[in-house]
């Protein structure tokens, strides 16, 4: 069958969010005579404040935020029947150009852990810092000199943003005193953990700007014709001429174009076409295009092009749980500017505009531990953790249960009264709970999402959530900032607990003893966590790059099984997960994915 194509491109990348920024932008570095086109269903971020100033991200998350998709999951029993909601992104430069913009690498084991030919460590790592000839590294570390594993010349700046929280000053020392944990000045290093440390940002230290794929990537090559953007055009599927993909189907995007016509326009690659539209939208994609599980396609009505049953499952994600305190009025924290209070904003905006030592360039956040429990620890986790502890954990001393960490701020959207709040944070990274993504065909005939999250499914990965309730609680009801917790957000303990919650004058001394928790107090924890527990915005795996027998999606060189001149570029390749904050892993994979295409392509990488 032929189409009537609009124009043709040599590559075309369905979906423009950071992995699709990176390898778009260093092919076109490369070989600026590519004609490449990012098709994104979200809105450009060139220069809008939202997306640059480093504050704003929370208000992404904004109900009718259309810079986020809301995917609603299926209703859990082991989070008591609720259907959770699990955001991703929706503008150009994806995840990059909305996320926290905390800087966290996995250990250089998780590589290795994946066994793909290619992807180990010692392949990747010369990735993040400059020891190749032809490339430059991907990140500018400006936080420290010399770091061996850092790199020092890519156009992705990491710093300690702007104006210093002193909770989390206060974090490090009391955390690292009663918690007995050493301090250390970089857990990025892809080996320490289980160390207080200050928490970097992906932002540039220079302009106190954001960090993100489509500047420092894509935008910043404008000069190029031939590296395009289209916004606001959602991919439908990709076209074929019996296995090649030539091509790909799109309409406008509803979110962003209400009002524009939902007509189908086509576009031809003569070259390649990379998906690259994240852990929800690849899979969706795929399936849209007739490659994946008979059934999903069946229920849809799409007939089968590739039987690939992995598409769509492997879906992982990390736990986490955010809860509020009360923080002294005293202390700086970011509530007055998240509040939107006018004379804050701007004060610090000309601060920023100044010499960025301001809260713009903030994100409240300065401090963590990669957290990995000893053995007193252990003991008070019990027998249900214990066998992934074993299995997994004990004799690999660069895996983390869980980062533990506090934002100076309360990071929520119900409108508490306006004072001061401290968000403890816990984020569990390696849970053994799978879910899965698929299309499937709503009851009023239109495409819907079956998304099932996996949460809370195996009984261990509630349990450092409950640990680190805890834990977390002690830490901060140690520090000067502390003033009791927001009881409504908090576990419902039992009238007459020793845990019940509620405002108070100030901290405990640090050798005070800890709460008692009765049985009782432990099942309102565990029910608040099945109440509350949330995704942390990381997922991945959806299109596994793995054997083919074994579920696969995608080869090593990241090609689609089964069909030619498609492949899958983003965290859905992700095999197994990774015990970091996954930006850091999406710009990985993106260099790796440009390295691969040149060498497919014959395009010499000088960069
Ligand atoms: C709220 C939030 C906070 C986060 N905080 C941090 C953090 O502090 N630190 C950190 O390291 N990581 C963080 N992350 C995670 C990190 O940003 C993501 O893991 C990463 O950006 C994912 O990259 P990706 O390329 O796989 O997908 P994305 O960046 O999500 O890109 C996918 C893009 O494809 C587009 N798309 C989807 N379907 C289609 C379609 N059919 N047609 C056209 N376009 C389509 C989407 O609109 C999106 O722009 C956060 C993520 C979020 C959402």
């Amino acid at each position: 069958m032929s189409y009537p194509f609009l124009s043709e491109f040599d590559i075309i990348f369905a979906g423009g969010g950071s992995t699709a920024c990176v390898v778009a932008g260093r092919l076109a570095a490369c070989d600026p005579s590519l004609k490449i086109l990012i098709l994104e269903g979200g809105q450009h971020t060139l220069n809008k404040a939202a997306h640059v100033q480093p504050y704003q991200y929370f208000t992404h998350q904004a109900p009718g935020s259309t810079t986020m998709t809301f995917n609603v999951g299926n209703p859990s029993p082991h989070l008591n029947g609720r259907a959770p909601i699990v955001h991703c992104a929706h503008c150009v430069g994806g995840g990059s150009s909305v996320n926290f913009m905390n800087y966290t690498r996995s250990p250089a084991s998780d590589f290795d852990d994946w066994g793909v030919d290619g992807w180990e460590s010692k392949s990747l790592i010369p990735l993040m810092k400059k020891v190749l000839e032809c490339a430059a590294s991907l990140e500018t570390y400006e936080v420290q000199a010399d770091r061996p594993t850092h790199g020092y010349d890519g156009p992705i700046k990491v710093s300690s943003g702007g104006r210093k929280m002193s909770i989390s000053e206060d974090f490090i020392r009391v955390g690292s005193k009663y918690h007995k944990r050493p301090f250390s000045d970089d857990s990025n290093d892809l080996e320490t953990c289980n160390t207080y440390s200050p928490w970097f940002k992906y932002i540039d230290g220079t302009t106190g700007t954001r960090s993100d794929a489509a500047h420092h990537y894509v935008y910043n090559q404008a000069h190029n014709p031939n590296l395009q953007i289209w916004a606001g055009k959602r991919v439908k599927r990709v076209i074929f001429e019996d296995k090649r993909a030539v091509g790909v189907e799109f309409t406008n995007d509803l979110v962003s174009c209400p009002d524009a016509n939902q007509s189908l326009s086509t576009v031809r690659a003569s070259k390649l076409v990379v998906i690259s539209a994240g852990a929800f939208g690849s899979p969706a994609i795929l399936e849209r295009s007739g490659v994946g599980a008979e059934a999903v396609l069946k229920q849809c009505g799409i007939e089968q092009r590739v039987n690939l049953p992995g598409v769509g499952e492997n879906y992982r994600d990390h736990n986490g749980a955010f809860v509020p305190y009360f923080g002294g009025d005293e202390f700086v924290t970011m509530d007055r500017l998240w509040r939107g209070e006018e004379s804050v904003v701007q004060e610090h905006l000309a601060l920023w505009n100044s010499n960025r030592e301001s809260l713009i360039a903030q994100n409240g956040n300065d401090a963590k531990i990669k957290w990995r429990p000893d053995e007193d620890e252990l003991k008070v986790m019990g027998s249900t953790f214990e066998p992934r502890w074993k299995e997994f954990f004990q004799d690999r001393p660069e895996k983390a249960v869980a980062i533990l960490t506090v934002f100076a701020g309360y990071l929520g959207s119900s409108g508490l009264p306006p004072r001061n709040y401290v968000t403890a944070e816990i984020i569990t990274l390696y849970p053994v709970s799978v879910g899965s993504v698929h299309i499937k065909l709503g009851e009023n005939g239109k495409e819907d999402v079956d998304f099932t999250t996996g949460y809370l499914d195996d009984p261990s990965d509630i349990v450092p959530l409950n640990f680190g309730y805890k834990k977390l609680r002690e830490i901060y009801r140690r520090m000067p900032s502390y003033r009791g917790e927001v009881a409504a957000f908090h576990p419902r303990f039992p009238e007459g607990s020793a845990a019940v919650c509620g405002e108070v004058a100030g901290p405990v001394d640090l050798n005070a003893p800890d709460i008692i928790y009765t049985a009782e107090d432990d099942e309102a924890i565990e029910q608040f966590h099945r109440d509350n527990m949330q995704t942390t915005w990381h997922s991945l795996g959806t299109c596994a790059m793995k054997l083919r027998e074994d579920q696969g999606v995608v080869d090593a060189r990241l090609n689609v099984y089964g069909v030619t001149n498609l492949k899958v570029a983003d965290l859905s390749i992700v095999p197994k997960n990774v015990g970091t904050n996954t930006y850091s892993t999406a710009l990985l994979i993106g260099e790796k994915a440009a390295m691969i295409i040149a060498e497919d392509l014959g395009i010499e990488y000088r960069l």
